[in-house]
Parts: structure tokens; C-alpha cells; sequence
């Protein structure tokens, strides 16, 4: 398969002059400055396929957007190597321009006191889009995008979903191989940004664009990537499905069974456990009752304790069930501890 972007121990190392306090800690910086080093991408590598989708993760400050910036050609990484489209980003920046789009979620391209129209209509020539292209591309993404209602309203008046999905065609109006999107659902809706994903999942299957996507949604991530990588002081710390991360640092699962009618007189026969709950006999090792709510009860379980396939055996054998449904670990809530906890800094033996 072929790959779009290719990073070799990718670096950036900033210099911060320290500004030293009052007037002459101020006048001393000037002549004898004091530098500090920050090491914002640290040693990353990675390869995207052509057609991918994949989430780029980690708290603020983590390197995400420096990361972006070296793979768009905007900043030149210290060391490391880096081939986008086949293409050096900082030395090939005008050939790569016209094979990416960007949208940056807390930016725009397009010009605030134009009608929206204008923008799209100036960006033919920014990018060099023959006419027929520009015409028929933007005829396409005006449906998709569902354009219509506001494409002659000045960009400033926009709401910030109106204004997203300007941003989004005014991105894709040259036909990129890839896109980067900096927090693309930042601030919207939860209808805007349902509409959003569902527009880039379309995106991805009809025209096999790539999609690289940061954000701080774990739902953007959930419902568009099947791959993430979670990046945290400038070091690659996960790269795989999100499945992976969820079996590896979920926590417990459970299972939730609604019992039949008749289980419920049974259940008040039990003895109690200290926090009040029934205590079930023969519970299997490794799952616990969490909650018993009128005939629903739930039952926490790991997964390298008990299979579920035996768990709803056991259920099964026991009481008399009316339905089960298992809840997965929430993945914000997976990232949360891994941030938290520093998961998986072990893993890479980073110091923090
Ligand atoms: N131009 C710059 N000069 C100096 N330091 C910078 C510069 N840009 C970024 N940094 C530093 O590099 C580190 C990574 O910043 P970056 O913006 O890449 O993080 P991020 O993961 O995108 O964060 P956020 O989620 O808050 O947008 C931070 O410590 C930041 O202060």
C-alpha cells in the first residue's frame, strides 16, 4: 500500500529567551540572553497508507499542531526526516500546497467580509483550479456540504458550523490527496458536529481522501478513526485502533442484564453486603455486582478475568433474563486515566 506520509524521527526544538524580572533583569536579557530549549516534537516517526483516517491525540502542548506544522512545510523540523505526498514539505512547499488542504478549527481561510461565495470563487485562482474543475468541485461540495441557505452571507455572520463547513470546501476545492484538520469540531454543536463527521466519512470513502485529524473530541475520534496515535511531551506514546486502547487501559466492562419479573422476589430472599447490594452465590472470580435497579443489574467484569461469552453462560444458568447488553469503557474516559496516570509513559521509559 502506498504511503502518504512518511516521518523518521521527526524533532523541534524551540528556543525560549528568558525574560528576567524589573527593568534592569529586562535590560540584561537584551545584551546576555538566557535560553531555554523546549523540545516540542520529540524523535517521531510515523506512516499514514493513502485513504487513511487517523486521529492525532494528547493534552495541550503536547506537539500536535508542531507535528502539523512540520508535515504542512509551515515549520522546518530540527532533525529528522519527513516526505509528504512524496514531497519534502519545507523545500517543496508550493508543489505540496495544491496535493493537501488544511482547516484549522480556530482559523479561517476564507475572507470575513466577503460573501462566502466570493471566497470559494477567489480560491480558484489562489490554487490555479481550472474553471471546469472549480465549477464541478464546487457544485459537489455545495450539496454535500449543504451550502445553499448561506453561501451568499458575509463570512462573518456565519454561525461557527456555517463557517466550518466554508472552511472544509474552501480546503477541498483543489481535490487534496490529504487532509489536515486542527480540532475541526471545536465549539460546534452536537448536530453541526455530527454533520461534520458524517461529511468526512463521505469524503474518505467517495473521493479516498486521508484525513489526519487532532482533536480533543474522543467522539471525533471514536466515529472517524479507526487508527490514533497519542502523542504527550513531544513523544509518540500509542499508535494503533482504538479497540487496542480500550482493551488495554479500559478498566472494566460490564454487563448489563434485565432479569425476568420472577427473579425479583428471589433477589430480596439474599443476604446483604455491606453497601447494601444482594450478594450473588457462586459469582465467578473477577466480576462484581455493581448495581441492582429494579429488575436491572449490572455486573463489572475484566476481561482477561472471565470471557463475556462465559459470563452471560453463567447469568444464564442462574436467573431467568430478559435481556443483556454489554457498555464498553468509555474512551474518553480510557484517555483521561492514561493522561492521569501516565499509562504508557512506561512504556517508552520517557522521564516527565
Ligand atoms: N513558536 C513557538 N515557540 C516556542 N515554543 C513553542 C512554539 N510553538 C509551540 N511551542 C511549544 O511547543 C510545545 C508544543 O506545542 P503545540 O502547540 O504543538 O501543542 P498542541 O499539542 O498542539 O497543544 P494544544 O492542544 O494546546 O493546541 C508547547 O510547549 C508550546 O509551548
Amino acid at each position: 500500500m502506498e504511503m502518504i506520509i512518511e516521518a523518521q524521527g521527526l524533532q523541534k526544538d524551540f528556543r525560549i529567551a528568558k525574560r528576567r524580572p524589573g527593568l534592569f533583569g529586562g535590560l540584561r536579557s537584551v545584551v546576555d540572553p538566557e535560553v531555554r530549549m523546549v523540545s516540542a516534537v520529540r524523535d517521531l516517526s510515523l506512516q499514514v497508507q493513502c485513504g487513511e483516517m487517523i486521529g492525532l491525540v494528547g493534552p495541550n502542548g503536547a506537539g500536535k499542531s508542531t507535528t502539523i506544522k512540520m508535515l504542512t512545510g509551515i515549520l522546518t523540523p530540527s532533525s529528522g526526516e519527513v516526505r509528504v505526498a512524496g514531497l519534502v514539505p519545507i523545500r517543496q512547499r508550493r508543489e505540496l500546497t495544491s496535493r493537501i488542504g488544511v482547516v484549522f478549527g480556530q482559523r479561517t481561510q476564507l475572507w470575513w467580509d466577503l460573501p462566502l461565495i466570493d471566497s470559494l470563487r477567489l480560491l480558484r485562482h489562489l490554487y490555479r483550479i481550472p474553471e471546469a474543475r472549480h465549477r464541478e468541485n464546487l457544485k459537489q461540495l455545495r450539496a454535500m456540504l449543504d451550502l445553499d441557505e448561506f453561501i451568499d452571507t458575509p463570512v462573518r455572520q456565519l454561525s461557527l458550523g456555517q463557517r466550518m463547513r466554508g472552511d472544509l470546501t474552501a480546503a477541498l476545492l483543489h481535490e487534496p490527496e490529504l487532509l489536515y484538520l486542527d480540532e475541526p469540531t471545536i465549539g460546534l454543536d452536537v448536530v453541526a458536529k455530527a454533520r461534520i463527521r458524517e461529511f468526512l466519512l463521505s469524503l474518505n470513502t467517495q473521493r479516498g481522501t486521508t484525513v489526519l485529524i487532532t482533536t480533543h473530541d474522543m467522539d471525533d475520534i471514536e466515529t472517524l478513526c479507526p487508527r490514533m496515535v497519542i502523542i504527550d511531551h513531544g513523544c509518540k506514546l500509542y499508535d494503533g485502533t482504538v479497540k487496542d486502547i480500550q482493551a488495554r487501559f479500559g478498566g472494566e466492562r460490564i454487563l448489563v442484564a434485565v432479569l425476568d419479573a420472577a427473579e425479583m422476589a428471589r433477589m430480596a430472599t439474599l443476604s446483604r453486603s455491606e453497601d447494601g447490594l444482594p450478594v450473588l452465590p457462586d459469582l465467578p472470580e473477577g466480576v462484581r455486582l455493581i448495581k441492582l435497579d429494579g429488575p436491572q443489574l449490572e455486573l463489572g467484569f475484566r476481561r482477561e478475568a472471565i470471557p463475556a461469552h462465559e459470563l452471560i453462560s453463567w447469568l444464564g444458568a442462574c436467573y431467568a433474563l430478559r435481556d443483556v447488553t454489554f457498555q464498553e469503557p468509555d474512551i474518553e474516559d480510557v484517555i483521561r486515566r492514561i493522561y492521569e496516570k501516565n499509562l504508557l509513559l512506561g512504556d517508552i521509559g520517557v522521564a516527565v
